[in-house]
């Protein structure tokens, strides 16, 4: 064991070194890299394959084999270092070596002597010191070490099923929440830091305000963190990747990542703790009949092979759907309707408590994994939607359409959301990236009209079919990019009706003629901003509340308060809403109002505290309140701030 030790420590100490030597020779011999094509035969590439590569490498000085010296001294320059060499009868055939490094290169012409000159020059005694003597990697090993490790690396690197699907579930899930407050804040810190960066020359008025007031440097107040009502199977929705685990069988699980000669393992997520049992079952059941399948899991690197994805919905309602995705290139319609048929023969075999309610499939034969969002889907067994219910509402979604993954934290969502843009029965609300017409549908009893924007055919199609089955009659809805439609659209809504905007947009958050249509609509007092990537919520905040300029006209909005929504446990994800109101005459009259009274507060404290006191007393005890006050001041002021909502 020992032995093992002291070895793998000194390869170690060699590759190091070594790798100091490279740099500095590098630097010696201003060494340009040469552009070259290399041809290799090579199993640690690719399986089996001839690569060609035209990557810039650094030709091996291939005819020399040299050794490292080490503990010669720095002041020692080549001149030196050939003399010593020669007097020492060395047949070097090149030689290296620099004042100020305290080693040298010496590069013989066959292995034999560079070995022979090994043992006779390591512990050799130089005045005080004994060098040391290593062989020096050459360049061709010293790529193909490299080489090696990154693939140990990446080999090392392929991720368990708990690293994908719950990276946090060795957390304790107060920690959790813990974790996720914190992101939070550092990302109401960052609207608040970045929003005065972009409004330099124009502060918007709620930023000096808030600069002067509060002591935190959040943009907004920031209530308690909700968790998820279930933090186990929570999920509603699961997509699994179809491929081959470990041992070359093929699998419905979840993609591990690439080993190093690039095969993607897929492994069984049996034990994953948020998928629902139901999903789970369907998944194992699919996967029973793929092994016994003749078509193959679809290979990322040669393309080739069938069975793609499979994704399962299941909803509270006890309905549950799946869609098949499959590679349909080079098969004759005849050979995909046999497919579509025996997939519906199994589905429809299964025992009557694990019946599905619908069945779709998916062709698609594109390079990438995912397919593009709009990819059609065919219904084959039952109707293309099943239902979930939310607040009362029930709503049917489609394949295609998105809908929260986690249903009983989602009620807890939008009863925030409704409760936060405080419709009335004047109130048009604007229900931007609608999905499947949730959000306004749950709030349609309490407003006049709604307005849902969504680009999914499929979304929209369900959020008409919902208002009916809800018995919704004040909704309409336009399909199409909310960048192409709310433009046009806001410009011929009367300018007197009281518009209320909630936005629940993708990742990749609001397109910039949205925030510009929004930011420039002065009749909308406020908006709701459910964000599930905090990020691009940072960006398209600093567009909404900056100060007025010539690309964001329109009074700005300010940030008024933030919450939080764990609808990922065991993740790090979070949904976050913010309430962004526009600053009007009456927010700052109101402003100035809280001023005055938070000054005659002050004031006053002043005056009691400073009854009944001698003069020494009272001149520290004035030192005191100085401090006391300011915080009493930024206390009051947050109070401000949250009665500013
Ligand atoms: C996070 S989901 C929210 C859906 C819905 N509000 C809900 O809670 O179920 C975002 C929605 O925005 C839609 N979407 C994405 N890009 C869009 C765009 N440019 N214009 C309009 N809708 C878009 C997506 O199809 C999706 O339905």
């Amino acid at each position: 064991m020992e032995t093992t030790n002291a070895i793998a420590d000194t390869t170690t100490n060699n590759n190091n070194n070594n790798e100091e030597i490279n740099k500095v020779e590098k630097d010696i011999n201003n060494e340009q890299p040469i552009t070259t094509t290399t041809t290799t035969t090579n199993t640690d590439l690719n399986e089996n394959k001839q690569e060609e590569s035209t990557d810039k490498i650094h030709v091996p000085n291939s005819t020399l084999f040299s050794l490292v010296l080490f503990n010669l001294p720095k002041y020692m320059d080549l001149k030196k270092f050939n003399k010593f060499l020669e007097q020492n009868k060395v047949p070097y055939k090149k030689t290296k070596k620099i004042v100020k490094e305290s080693f040298g290169v010496i590069s013989f012409d066959s292995v034999e002597v560079r070995d022979k000159f090994l043992e006779k020059l390591n512990g050799f005694e130089m005045g005080t010191k004994k060098l040391k003597c290593e062989i020096k990697e050459e360049k061709a090993d010293r790529m193909k070490r490299k080489f090696n490790e990154q693939n140990d690396d990446r080999e090392s690197k392929l991720k368990t099923i708990e690293e994908i699907v719950c990276p946090w579930y060795n957390i304790p899930y107060e920690e959790q929440l813990q974790k996720k407050k914190e992101q939070i804040i550092n990302i109401l810190i960052n609207i608040k830091s970045e929003t005065r960066k972009d409004s330099l020359h124009n502060l918007p008025f709620w930023l000096e305000r808030r600069d002067k007031t509060r002591e935190e440097k959040m943009c907004c107040p920031l209530e308690e963190i909700i968790a998820s009502p279930t933090i186990q199977n929570y999920r509603n929705k699961a997509q699994y990747t179809i491929g081959l685990d470990e041992n070359n069988v093929p699998c419905v699980g979840f993609a591990l990542g690439r080993t190093g000669n690039g095969v993607t393992i897929v492994a069984d997520p049996s034990n994953a703790p948020l998928i629902s049992t139901r999903s789970n079952e369907i998944r194992r059941l699919f996967n029973d009949y793929i092994i016994s399948h003749p078509r193959k899991p679809f290979d990322k690197n040669t393309h080739e092979g069938f069975w793609r994805q499979l994704t399962v919905r299941d909803f509270s309602t006890g309905e549950s759907m799946a869609t098949v995705q499959f590679n349909h290139k080079g098969l004759s319609e005849e050979e995909i309707n046999k497919e579509k048929d025996n997939l519906k023969k199994f589905f429809e075999s299964l025992p009557a408590d694990k019946q599905l309610t619908s069945l779709s499939i998916q062709l698609y034969d594109g390079i990438s994994n995912a397919a593009p969002v709009d990819l059609p889907t065919e219904t084959i067994m039952g109707p293309n939607y099943i239902h979930e219910k939310l607040l009362g509402y029930t709503f049917r979604v489609s394949p295609n359409a998105f809908f929260q993954v986690n249903t009983k934290a989602t009620e807890l969502l939008y009863s925030k959301v409704l409760e936060w843009a405080g419709v009335s029965e004047n109130t048009h609300l604007l229900d931007v990236c609608c999905g499947t017409g949730t959000i306004g549908q749950c709030a349609s009893k309490k407003v006049k009209c709604i307005t849902g924007l969504e680009i999914s055919p499929d979304a929209i199609t369900d959020s008409i079919s919902n208002a009916q089955l809800n018995n919704i009659t004040n909704a309409e809805y336009t399909l199409g990019k909310a960048e192409d439609t709310l433009p046009s659209m806001l410009t011929k809504f009367s300018k007197d009706e009281e518009f209320i905007g909630i936005v629940d947009p993708p990742r990749s958050g609001l397109h910039n003629d949205v925030l510009k249509a929004i930011r420039s609509f002065e009749p909308m007092k406020k908006l709701v901003y459910v964000s599930c990537n905090q990020k691009s919520l940072v960006q398209d905040s600093i567009k909404l509340c900056k100060g007025i300029s010539k690309a964001m006209k329109g009074t700005p909005f300010i940030p008024t308060k933030a919450i939080a929504f764990d609808l990922f446990p065991h993740t790090d994800l979070v949904e976050l809403v913010v309430l962004f109101e526009r600053y009007n005459e009456d927010s700052d009259k109101k402003l100035n109002k809280e001023d005055g009274e938070i000054q005659e507060a002050n004031s006053k404290n002043n005056n009691n505290n400073n009854k009944d006191i001698n003069e020494d007393d009272k001149k520290r005890k004035r030192e005191d309140d100085g401090n006391t006050n300011n915080n009493e001041n930024n206390e009051n002021n947050s109070n401000k701030e949250i009665k500013l909502e």
